[in-house]
């Protein structure tokens, strides 16, 4: 199995997770998190803060932010729905990783399938992909409320490599993204795990469970050929 996991057979599929792996959209969520708080007459969050707290959706950034402000969970519902409102619109903030559309290109040219899984509600996730230019590349997106759960669960990236065709009982296919919720899911879906190491990951490197990691997209589709031979 151990073996399996390490190779990847003709142009295999390739997921991409989204929000601190494709785009640094932490901006945009601070700015629309910092609306509701204001709304509340709460302080506002910095960056470093709503970094802290992306990864695992909307509900478990508000839990976070709950938790970390000693705020009332009886508000979490209201919190979400009042956050949901502003999330479509919040794409001016949020930019590309460097490299991310030539990587795309490369390897969407040689063949690769490419299918996104976020977190991030499936809206507001197409509304960021529209307007950073990279909808034309992903045959697939499945969002944060795509399924009934979300990651670490490994169900929706293995609903986003069968979309791709992948084989369910042998998926052959690489998870790239940048957080723990993303190394969990991948190694339960049974996929090797490519590591962003820029973006919002809450622990070390050597930490982390991942097959490679990379810190600039231009080294990303020479690391997917490796794994094939
Ligand atoms: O929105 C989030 O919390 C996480 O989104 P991601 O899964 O694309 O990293
Ligand atoms: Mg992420």
């Amino acid at each position: 199995m151990e073996d399996d996991m390490n190779t990847c057979l003709h142009p295999c599929p390739l997921v991409f997770d989204l929000d601190g792996t494709l785009i640094d959209s932490a901006p945009d969520i601070r700015a629309a998190v910092n609306e509701v708080l204001a709304e509340n007459g709460l302080p506002a969050l910095t960056l470093a803060e709503v970094h802290g707290f992306i990864g695992g959706g909307v509900e478990v950034l508000w839990r976070k932010i709950i938790a970390a402000k000693g705020l009332s969970p009886e508000d979490h519902a209201r919190y979400v729905a009042a956050f949901l409102t502003r999330y479509e619109a919040a794409t001016g903030l949020s930019a590309l990783y460097p490299g991310v559309t030539e990587a795309l290109e490369t390897l969407a040219t040689r063949g690769h399938a490419l299918a996104i899984c976020t977190n991030k509600p499936l809206e507001p996730a197409r509304a960021v992909l529209r307007k950073t230019g990279l909808d034309g590349f992903f045959r697939v997106v499945i969002g944060g409320d795509s399924l009934p759960v979300k990651k670490p669960d490994p169900a929706p990236v293995q609903a986003a490599l069968a979309a791709l065709g992948a084989d369910p009982l042998r998926p052959d296919g690489i998870y790239i993204g940048d957080s723990e919720y993303d190394a969990s899911a991948a190694l339960a879906a049974g996929v090797p795990f490519f590591l962003f190491t820029e973006g919002y990951r809450h622990l070390p490197v050597e930490e982390m469970t991942h097959h490679t990691s990379f810190s600039d997209f231009k080294n990303l589709p020479s690391l997917v050929e490796k794994l094939r031979d």
